[in-house]
């Protein structure tokens, strides 16, 4: 589940380098307009409401003027996102717009420069030829050595003695590392590739609250997040940060494509975060709106407007979608999406597209008409309330098959105290995943997945966190402009998910589950049983298994997530405390495997 939270997209898997490049969202004159720009050599910088924007999505400039004074280089620089990883032998992508006032010209060329921490020139290139009129430049800097810490920058200078009292307004910067699958405009690869590592089957975008908007004006409007950057204006996000909207709809879609998952794609449901509802009157404009959306995605490029410019930006086939979820967490405001906003999203979709299914994101048993067919449930708990409601879904009379079948898109362990489950740290909230309460996610996992009848899906959430900004913890994966840590749940979320079957097979047990949970399936396609074990205990248990309809391999992997210290973490100061360990294992029609405390184990074995 992914949404622009903790700098999870600008900051974060979207590779953008430089923070605040294009100056969307600031007020110009303020110090914070500035925010990542510092001067170099004595250079002026300021933000500036251009007269002559470079865009109308881009309204302020960066106006650079050289001292009078000056008899060096001087310019300016960006500091990045809290820094920016420079690698020696990369070749980064660097561009932006620059114009110099009418009937004035620079002398001599600029220098674009990468460099580190202490001003060492790392990469180095020049761009001559400014005009009056904004033109994009563009150069490749390949890195000549490494940075030798975060603390790098981009950096444009100039000659100041040969252009003292010069003028030249700069926009739309931009600095990109290689990317993931080397996609332009794409992902950051030491997090896109453990997240392509957990072999996940979807990716539920773009919220969450971040779809919402803080006001019905300012909602997630896909068609500001598709285009030449420079025509995108972004958004004040939900999460206290302006979005660039540079990681946009067809950025998210190209992600799906790279790493083998089916989008699950929200569209805005007319209701945003200070509680406003689309009025009744207004509801259609919002369904067309996200019709267009869905087109975008699956739409005849020959027919549809929308669907063309999916084909004019690089896509010209459909991408697959089977699910929309209409709104986020719409149990905030079940009276208006009960009265009219499901039915009008869900009829006007599905007349445009019968084949898709549409998710309702309000509370289960809600009465809505049409009933939905598909339901998105979030919990966040104690890990006792996941292992004590490992079977949340079993009861039949609870949840009918004839009912809406569940995507658990978002659920995680957040705090050690009931009563605190988002409070501050001090209260029992965790600022990493532990691995108690990774365990216990994996047993309310295994629960889900014996009621895969019931449960198409399930995610863990949120997905990212950028340590130096998160409005929300914990997170799966979190990271710096440096290092990437994966967390004990994402070890969960990769060894469950990685290790998948087709086909679940009933156990009976000589004594209860408790303190072992398990879940058994096997994959026809690979001939693979996969036996996916909790020890919620802290002590080790004998497990003797008997397959008694399955001719089993003598000997199998097991897979293993523990630690003694049931609280251990994986944090930015230890990354890996603890990590999987795969060993193999006798196996066999029946045998006896020792379940370590406080552990999660996947143990892969062969069938004839
Ligand atoms: N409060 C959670 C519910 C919402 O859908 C997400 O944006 C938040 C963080 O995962």
């Amino acid at each position: 589940m992914f949404e622009d939270i903790n700098h999870s997209g600008d900051g974060g898997l979207y590779a953008e380098l430089l923070q605040n490049r294009a100056f969307q969202g600031v007020t110009p004159g303020t110090s914070a307009a500035l925010t990542a720009w510092t001067a170099v050599g004595g250079g002026q910088i300021s933000v500036i409401k251009d007269s002559g924007p470079v865009s109308s999505a881009l309204p302020n400039s960066l106006q650079f003027i050289v001292p009078s004074t000056a008899t060096s280089s001087v310019g300016f620089k960006n500091t990045g996102y809290w820094g920016m990883k420079v690698q020696q032998g990369l070749t980064y992508k660097a561009s932006f717009y620059a114009k110099l006032p009418s009937a004035s010209s620079l002398s001599g060329s600029i220098t674009v420069s990468l460099v580190g921490s202490s001003g060492q020139v790392l990469a180095s290139g020049t761009i001559s030829g400014l005009t009056t009129a904004w033109k994009q430049y563009q150069l490749s800097l390949t890195a000549t050595a490494s940075g030798a810490n975060a603390n790098n920058a981009f950096q444009l200078t100039v000659d100041g003695a040969q252009n003292r009292g010069k003028t030249i307004n700069f926009s739309m910067f931009s600095l990109f590392p290689p990317t993931f699958k080397n996609r332009a405009n794409g992902m950051r690869t030491d997090i896109a590739q453990p997240l392509a590592d957990i072999k996940p089957s979807f990716f539920r975008f773009p919220g969450g609250n971040n779809i919402e908007g803080q006001s019905i004006a300012t909602f997630w409007n896909w068609t500001n997040t598709i285009g030449p950057l420079v025509n995108r204006p972004g958004r004040p996000g939900d999460w206290g940060y302006y979005n660039t909207d540079g990681l946009g709809l067809l950025e998210y879609l190209n992600f799906c494509e790279d790493t083998g998952m089916e989008p699950i794609m929200a569209v805005y449901a007319g209701y945003s975060l200070d509680g406003s509802s689309v009025p009744q009157a207004d509801i259609n404009k919002y369904v067309q709106h996200a019709i267009n959306q869905i087109n975008f995605v699956i739409g005849d490029a020959s027919t549809n407007q929308y669907a063309a410019m999916r084909s004019q930006y690089g896509h010209p086939t459909p991408f697959k979608l089977e699910y929309v979820e209409i709104g986020n967490e719409d149990f905030f405001r079940e009276d208006t999406y009960q009265a009219y906003r499901w039915a009008a999203f869900k009829n006007g979709i599905q007349a445009a597209f019968p084949q898709l299914k549409l998710i309702s994101t309000a509370s289960y048993g809600l009465k809505l008409s049409p009933a939905p067919s598909f339901i998105d449930l979030h919990v966040y708990q104690t890990p006792e309330w996941f292992i004590q409601n490992n079977e949340i879904y079993k009861s039949r009379s609870a949840y009918p098959l004839t009912g809406p079948h569940i995507l658990e898109g978002e659920f995680a362990v957040t705090a050690t105290n009931s009563s605190c489950l988002y409070g501050p740290i001090s209260c029992g909230r965790l600022d990493f995943p532990s691995l108690r309460g990774s365990v216990a996610e994996a047993t309310f996992m295994a629960g889900l997945e014996r009621d895969s009848n019931l449960v198409f899906g399930a995610c863990y959430a949120p997905l990212l966190q950028n340590i130096n900004s998160a409005q929300w913890t914990p997170d799966l994966v979190s990271f710096d402009a440096t290092n990437t840590i994966l967390s004990t749940s994402y070890y969960v979320q990769q060894m469950f998910s990685a290790n998948r079957g087709d086909t679940i097979l009933v156990t009976t047990a000589s004594t209860p589950q408790n303190p072992l949970f398990w879940v058994v399936s096997k994959n026809s396609q690979t001939k693979q049983v996969f036996v996916k074990l909790t020890n919620t205990g802290t002590q080790a248990s004998a497990l003797t298994l008997n397959f008694t309809d399955l001719t089993i391999g003598s000997s199998g992997q097991a897979t293993v997530l523990t630690n003694s210290n049931y609280n251990a973490k994986n944090t930015p100061q230890a990354p890996r405390t603890v990590v999987p360990t795969t060993s193999t294992i006798t196996a066999g029609k029946q045998f006896t495997y020792n379940v370590p405390a406080q552990s999660v184990v996947v143990l892969a074995l062969t069938y004839a």
